[in-house]
């Protein structure tokens, strides 16, 4: 049974986008009237404390370090302690481009996910199969173990599940309705968390996904890049 009635739109910019039209275009989203959901955005670390300074968008990191540790000789990483503190209330883990790029496991995603919470950050937890999977019918069984990282200290306050099928992720093919719908439902059984779709969310199919009753809002990656078709989505 669905429970949460506020649509919640993040938007993962991914590695893109250089500072200057970074900030004209979370200024344009932070202006723009009528947004009817609740909004997240997720850009680049290194634009986080601009963005913040200039906008009242609520923001979130795309990864944090699994190290135990919130300082340390761990070069190159961003701890959720740090995360926290230049601003942020959200950070996405184990989106399946890290999983595949940076060969994250239940055990590495677990303890980025502890972290966050540690730091008081709201963890978005990325899960989802591969097309292979899914033809195999082990769609669930994949995502089953996925949830299964989850560490003790998640709840419905401070995790949200993103179903984002690896096949529909930047392919302009999204998962159909049906498809979605079945699989929140069954994430749902497991976690009654708050879940988002994401996956090739544009302006002409936001509206249907986030009508559907077990859908609490969408992860968007290439249309969050685009003011007009964004806008579009959040309105
Ligand atoms: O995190 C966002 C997802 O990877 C979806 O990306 P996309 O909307 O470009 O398909």
């Amino acid at each position: 049974m669905k429970k949460h009635n506020k649509k919640l739109v993040i938007a993962n910019w991914k590695m893109n986008l250089l500072k200057d039209p970074a900030i004209n275009l979370a200024r344009k989203i932070s202006e723009a009237g009528d947004i009817s959901v609740d909004l997240v955005i997720c850009p680049p670390d290194l634009l986080i404390d601009s963005i913040k300074s200039q906008t009242n968008i609520s923001l979130g990191a795309q990864n944090c370090s699994a190290h135990a540790e919130d300082f340390g000789a761990c070069t190159g990483d961003i701890s959720a302690a740090m995360i926290k503190n230049i601003g942020c209330n959200y950070v996405i883990i184990g989106h399946s481009e890290r999983r595949k790029y940076h060969k994250e496991n239940n055990d590495i995603i677990s303890a980025k996910i502890t972290n966050a919470h540690k730091a008081g950050l709201v963890a978005i937890i990325c899960v989802g199969e591969s097309l292979e999977e899914r033809q195999e019918g082990r769609s669930h069984d994949i995502v089953l173990n996925q949830l299964s990282a989850l560490p003790p200290t998640s709840t419905p306050e401070n995790t949200i599940i993103a179903y984002e099928p690896i096949w529909a992720i930047g392919t302009g093919k999204s998962a159909s309705l049906t498809e979605i719908n079945q699989m929140h439902e069954y994430i749902r059984f497991e976690k009654d968390f708050k879940i988002v779709y994401g996956g090739s969310v544009k302006c002409d199919n936001a509206k249907e996904i986030l009508s559907l009753g077990q859908v609490d809002g969408l992860l968007v990656g290439a249309a969050s890049l685009d003011f007009e078709q964004f806008y579009k989505i959040i309105k």
